[in-house]
């Protein structure tokens, strides 16, 4: 049994808890809301995140940073990533040990392009911890709090850290794998978000499964075009955290980034649709930031592009669909086969 800390007490956060009590570990959960915390333990529920679902009883609730991260051995990070900073940075003033440091965001910095791992790194003294471990995979909130089967992946350079938190988080309706490839992971599950909005966006103007599944795969060609320049292992996106959080974003009415896109489908703009949601949409900022990766890595990712200009600079979606349709005509798997197989090369 281990003495774990969740930081982040939206749906994720409050899901994976339920999953670490499951396991019977020692489990306090952190929010920076202090009217939050009062509802959760009157209500016994997160009513706002996981509407009806009731907390176990053993998971206590935090308001106050310092008590929550006393004494743990694990820390599991899962705020948004525009908190991310701030967060570590709260952690750092508090922390009087070294911990286990887990992350569960999916997201990339506009301006920087840091990963989620590479902004703990930036702000978390190193005398806290030594590597950071990153899970993801297709994975809704709704869905593991009710205990449906799920499988997800636990990342780190670190293959004992992988394993750790594997054990940590592995039970009978929770699979973790392990994984060395912590920028692919982190990667993949940052940018289905895009393809999620524009799955979202595609359904939203009325198109069908064609056009979804087009997608998905075109989707995932960026994205391993773009993640293999920056050090990805190709491989790692046929895998749970590529394919697999595609297929369960784009398809899913769970997604939050897909009803952002479906709402934007429906020409609502993006102010009207952000007040609708009430909870993160982090392909809106991840757009925008492999947007400028892209360019700056010159990339080719139409589908991305196309997206951006729908939610920052106000195109109407069907001209964004039209214009990606009569793009210069192209072979399919020219680009990946060049990755896949010239990536060692040099
Ligand atoms: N909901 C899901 O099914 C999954 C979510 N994720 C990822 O987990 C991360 C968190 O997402 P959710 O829990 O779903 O979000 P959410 O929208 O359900 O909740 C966000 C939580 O963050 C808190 N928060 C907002 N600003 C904060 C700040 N400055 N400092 C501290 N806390 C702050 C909010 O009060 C709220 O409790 C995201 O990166 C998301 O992509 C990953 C896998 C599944
Ligand atoms: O990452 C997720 C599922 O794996 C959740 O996606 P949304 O943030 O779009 O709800």
């Amino acid at each position: 049994m281990s003495k774990v800390a969740v930081i982040g007490a939206g749906s994720w956060g409050t899901a994976l808890a339920m999953v670490l009590c499951d396991n019977h570990h020692d489990v306090r959960i952190w929010t920076h809301n202090t009217e939050q915390k009062q509802r959760m333990e009157q209500e016994g529920k997160n009513q706002k995140y996981l509407p009806d679902i009731p907390l176990p009883s053993s998971l206590t609730i935090h308001d106050d940073l310092a008590l929550a991260v006393e004494e743990v051995e694990a820390i599991v990070l899962v705020v948004p990533t525009k908190a991310i900073r701030e967060t570590c940075q709260r952690l750092d003033q508090v922390l009087r040990h070294q911990v286990v440091m887990i992350h569960a965001s999916k997201g990339i910095e506009p301006d920087s392009h840091y990963r989620i791992s590479e902004m703990i790194n930036e702000e978390l003294d190193s005398t806290h911890y030594q590597e950071v471990a990153v899970l993801s995979g297709p994975s809704h909130a709704e869905e593991v709090s009710l205990k449906h089967p799920t499988t997800v992946t636990a990342a780190s350079e670190d293959e004992s850290l992988a394993s750790f938190t594997q054990d940590l988080f592995m039970n009978q309706y929770f699979r973790v794998y392990t994984s060395t490839d912590v920028i692919g992971v982190e990667l993949g599950g940052a940018l289905k978000n895009i393809i999620a909005l524009g799955a979202g966006i595609s359904d939203g103007l009325g198109y069908g499964d064609n056009a979804k599944a087009a997608l998905i795969t075109r989707g995932l060609a960026e994205i391993t075009r773009l993640a293999s320049v920056k050090g990805a292992n190709p491989l790692t996106f046929i895998g749970l955290t590529g394919v697999g959080d595609l297929i369960v974003t784009c398809t899913s009415s769970h997604s939050r980034n897909w009803r952002a896109g479906n709402l934007l489908g429906q020409g609502l703009s993006l102010d009207e649709v952000l007040s609708k949601m009430g909870m993160v949409v982090e392909g809106i900022r991840t757009t925008e930031a492999v947007t400028q990766l892209g360019q700056e890595e010159k990339i080719e990712m139409p589908i991305t592009t196309g997206i951006y200009d729908v939610i920052h600079q106000n195109k109407s979606p069907k001209k964004v669909v039209d214009e990606l349709m009569a793009r210069d005509r192209t072979t399919e798997i020219d680009d990946i086969s060049d990755i896949l197989f010239n990536r060692d090369k040099d």
